[in-house]
């Protein structure tokens, strides 16, 4: 069955094929991209009060397949949308810039090309519009 969900349930897709989600690595390169991506938010004093009693491991399911959307990689996105999964949370830019951050380093770690990096977080970068609350 068809599940309805909020308007940002997912940044839009972005390319035109798959060669940006294999200069990601695919999907192994996405899961080790999530994982050291959480681990890098929990290490940061802005960011780890969020995600210390998540869910930790869903988020990072629901992160690759977000991802993988974005990047043309051929994923569904199951989770829930962004407005959705944040509302409670209040959020403010400087968590939202910060998480960003976060990305960026997660991806330098991995040695994603600067300019897909660019493209992922161009792609993530205006749904702050429905995550950002405060
Ligand atoms: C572009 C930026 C962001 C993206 C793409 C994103 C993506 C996601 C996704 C896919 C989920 C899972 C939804 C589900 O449960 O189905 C989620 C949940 C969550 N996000 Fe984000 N997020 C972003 C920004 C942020 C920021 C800035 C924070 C806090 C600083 C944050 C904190 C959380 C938390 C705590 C949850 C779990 C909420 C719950 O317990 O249900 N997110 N996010």
């Amino acid at each position: 069955a068809e599940t309805v969900k909020d308007s940002a349930a997912v940044a839009p897709v972005i390319a035109a094929d798959d060669s940006l989600y294999r200069e990601f690595g695919g999907h192994d390169g996405l899961v080790k991209l999530v994982d050291d991506f959480m681990v890098i938010l929990l290490d940061d004093p802005r960011t780890s009060v969020f995600f210390v009693d998540a869910k930790q491991d869903h988020i990072k399911k629901m992160l690759v397949e977000q991802f993988c959307v974005v990047l043309n990689g051929g994923c569904t996105y199951t989770g829930k949308g962004m407005k959705e999964s944040h509302a409670q949370l209040g959020i403010d830019r400087a968590s939202f810039n910060a998480l960003v951050e976060d990305l960026q380093k997660a991806m330098d770690k991995n040695d994603i090309p600067f300019h897909a990096q660019n493209k992922l977080l161009a792609a993530l970068a205006p749904q702050h519009r429905d995550i950002v609350t405060n």
